[in-house]
C-alpha cells in the first residue's frame, strides 16, 4: 500500500531581474518565491491496484513520484511505500519499486543495454530463473535483442525507453512508478507496452501507479484514477467513477424508416433543447445531452415514442473530455468522490 499523508512539497527560486544590471543586482540581494509544487495532499493507493495519477502539466505529479520514489524530501507531511518513509531508507525502497522516468534514465550511458542488464541483476541480486524468464519476456515484447550492444547514449528515445521499461521490472518489484513511460514509442510497442505491464500485474500483484498524458495508456492499464490539479487531489477513486462525473451523456441509435438522419436531428434537437443530435456511422444518429437536464431514462423514453429503434446502446463518457474539463475548470469543476484522507490505514 501506498500513503500520502499532507504532503507538501515547496521550491524556494530565486527571482531573477531583466537586463545585464538586474542579473548583477540579483548576486547582491537575492529575492525568493516559493513554488508549491505539492499542496498538502493525501491519499491511499491499494496494494495490486493500478492507478493513473493525473493532472495538466505543472500539476505536481513528477514532485510527487520523486518523493514516493526517495529522490526528493517532502518540505512537510510524509509518504509510505509498503511501510517505508522513501527518503528516509532509500536503499530499502529501492529493492521494492521499480522506476521509469520518461525524462530521465537510470540506465548507465556509455554501456550497452545487455551490460546494464548484467549491473542491475548484481545490484538487485535477481534470480537466475526470474532473471532468464523476465529476459524472455521482453524479447517476446519489446524486441530488446534489437537494441544490441549500441550505448544508450546513441539508442533513440524509443529503443532507450524500451530499454528503460524493461529495467525497471528485471527484479519483480512490488511496485512499479512509471512516469510518462510511453513517450516516443511507436503505436505497436506502446500496445506492447501496455501488455507487458498488464502480464506482470496479473502474474505478479505488481502495484502500478503510472502517470501519462496519453488517455490510451490510461484506458488501457488502469482501474483507478488520483487527480491532481495545481497540487491537490481533486478525485480519487475508480476510473468508471470518474467517467461519471462527465457532465454531457450520449445514446446512439439506429430506427426503422422514419424520417432520414438529418431531419431526425433537427427534430430531436427542437424538442429537446440543450441536447446535440448528429449522424453517426452506418446511418445511426448519436444524441448528446447534458446530465443537470436530462436523465438517461428521459432520453430514451423521447426516442422510444418518437422512433421505431431498431438498436440503441449508451457509449462510455470520453475520458479526454472529462479530463479536459477538470484541467480547465480547476478545483471546483469535478465532483470530487472519495478522496482519501490521512491516516486512513498504514503501509502494508
Ligand atoms: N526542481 C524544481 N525547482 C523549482 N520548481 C520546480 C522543480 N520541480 C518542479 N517544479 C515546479 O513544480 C510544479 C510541479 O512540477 P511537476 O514537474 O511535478 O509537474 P507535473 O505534474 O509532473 O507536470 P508535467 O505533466 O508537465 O510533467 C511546476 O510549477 C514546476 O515548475
Amino acid at each position: 500500500m501506498i500513503v500520502a499523508e499532507n504532503l507538501v512539497k515547496e521550491f524556494r527560486l530565486t527571482e531573477r531581474k531583466p537586463g545585464l544590471v538586474g542579473s548583477l543586482s540579483t548576486l547582491f540581494t537575492r529575492e525568493h518565491r516559493i513554488v508549491r509544487a505539492v499542496d498538502d495532499v493525501s491519499f491511499t493507493i491499494p496494494a495490486g491496484s493500478k492507478t493513473a495519477y493525473i493532472g495538466a502539466n505543472g500539476a505536481g505529479k513528477s514532485t510527487t513520484i520523486k518523493m514516493l520514489t526517495g529522490i526528493m524530501t517532502p518540505t512537510g507531511g510524509r509518504c509510505l511505500v509498503r511501510g517505508i518513509e522513501p527518503y528516509r531508507h532509500r536503499q530499502a525502497n529501492a529493492r521494492s519499486i521499480g522506476v521509469v522516468f520518461g525524462q530521465r534514465s537510470q540506465l548507465w550511458w556509455d554501456l550497452s543495454v545487455p551490460d546494464s542488464f548484467r549491473i542491475l541483476r548484481r545490484i538487485y541480486d535477481v534470480p537466475d530463473p526470474v532473471y532468464r524468464r523476465n529476459l524472455t519476456l521482453y524479447r517476446e515484447l519489446l524486441d530488446i535483442d534489437a537494441l544490441g550492444t549500441t550505448p544508450v547514449r546513441q539508442l533513440s528515445l524509443g529503443q532507450r525507453m524500451r530499454a528503460e521499461i524493461a529495467a525497471s521490472l528485471l527484479h519483480d518489484p512490488a511496485v512499479v512508478f512509471w512516469d510518462e513511460p510511453t513517450i516516443g514509442l511507436d503505436m505497436v510497442l506502446k500496445d506492447a507496452v501496455r501488455h507487458l505491464v498488464n502480464h506482470v500485474h496479473r502474474e505478479l500483484g505488481t502495484t502500478v501507479v503510472l502517470t501519462s498524458h496519453d488517455i490510451a495508456d490510461i484506458a488501457a492499464i488502469c482501474d483507478s484514477a488520483l487527480v491532481v490539479d495545481r497540487g491537490r487531489v481533486v478525485h480519487q477513486g475508480s476510473i468508471r467513477d470518474l467517467l461519471r462525473t462527465a457532465e454531457r451523456r450520449s445514446v446512439v441509435f439506429d430506427h426503422r424508416g422514419g424520417p432520414d438522419p438529418g431531419h431526425a436531428c433537427a427534430r430531436i434537437e427542437q424538442e429537446l433543447p440543450g441536447v446535440h443530435a448528429s449522424p453517426a456511422e452506418d446511418g445511426r444518429i448519436k444524441v448528446d445531452y447534458p446530465v443537470d437536464r436530462f436523465t438517461s431514462r428521459q432520453v430514451l423514453a423521447f426516442l422510444l415514442e418518437r422512433f421505431d429503434l431498431a438498436d440503441c446502446y449508451a457509449p462510455e463518457p470520453d475520458l479526454e473530455d472529462v479530463l479536459r474539463r477538470i484541467y480547465a475548470g480547476g478545483r471546483s469543476a469535478p465532483r470530487t468522490t472519495g478522496v482519501a484522507g490521512p491516516g486512513q490505514g498504514d503501509a502494508a
